[in-house]
């Protein structure tokens, strides 16, 4: 397995409201996607947009803001330990995503879980931080070409 494309970087958050002003006033970001509620994962998420290496915004690495959602969310933990939150966590591309989790497996990584759809809607699993040099790792399938 290759290092894959860095997807996004996962930052928690106390107010997804208050990041969007930070990120669109203070940083001058101008391609932010409306929050949505993922529920099952305790979250409400929503993405910022940073420009590629030719400057273009919607193909660059996002920001990916995550506020806890509901009294049982994973996130709750992390911020009782943050309250201001911060960097969460880290994703990285692969091309498949059966084929990464055996090579994490066979190299003694704690894989969180199953593989499940993540807020990208594509395959995805989490590595447990203290496996991957402190940083939780999320593992994503590139989106299909084709994908609609
Ligand atoms: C946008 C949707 C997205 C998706 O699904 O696509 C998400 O939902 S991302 C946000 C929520 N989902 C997850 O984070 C799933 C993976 N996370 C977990 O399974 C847990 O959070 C886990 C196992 C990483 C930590 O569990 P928990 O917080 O209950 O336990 P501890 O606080 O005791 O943590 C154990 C140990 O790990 C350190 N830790 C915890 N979180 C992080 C982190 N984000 N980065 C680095 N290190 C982390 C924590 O400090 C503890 O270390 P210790 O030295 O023992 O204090
Ligand atoms: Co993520």
């Amino acid at each position: 397995m290759k290092l894959g494309r860095l997807n996004h970087i996962g930052v928690a958050t106390p107010s997804i409201e208050e990041s969007l002003r930070y990120y669109r006033d203070t940083m001058g970001a101008v391609q932010i996607t409306e929050p949505f509620d993922l529920p099952e994962q305790g979250v409400t998420v929503c993405f910022v947009d940073t420009p590629d290496s030719t400057g273009e915004v919607g193909k660059g690495t996002q920001i990916e803001l995550i506020e806890p959602l509901g009294e049982t969310s994973t996130l709750n933990t992390f911020m009782e330990k943050n309250p201001l939150g911060g960097q969460h966590h880290v994703c990285y591309e692969v091309e498949d995503i059966e084929e990464a989790r055996h090579w994490f497996e066979g190299r003694g990584k704690r894989i969180l879980g199953p593989t499940r759809i993540g807020a990208h809607g594509t395959p995805i699993f989490f590595l447990h931080p203290k496996d991957m040099m402190g940083q939780l790792t999320e593992i994503m399938e590139t989106p299909k070409k084709d994908a609609h």
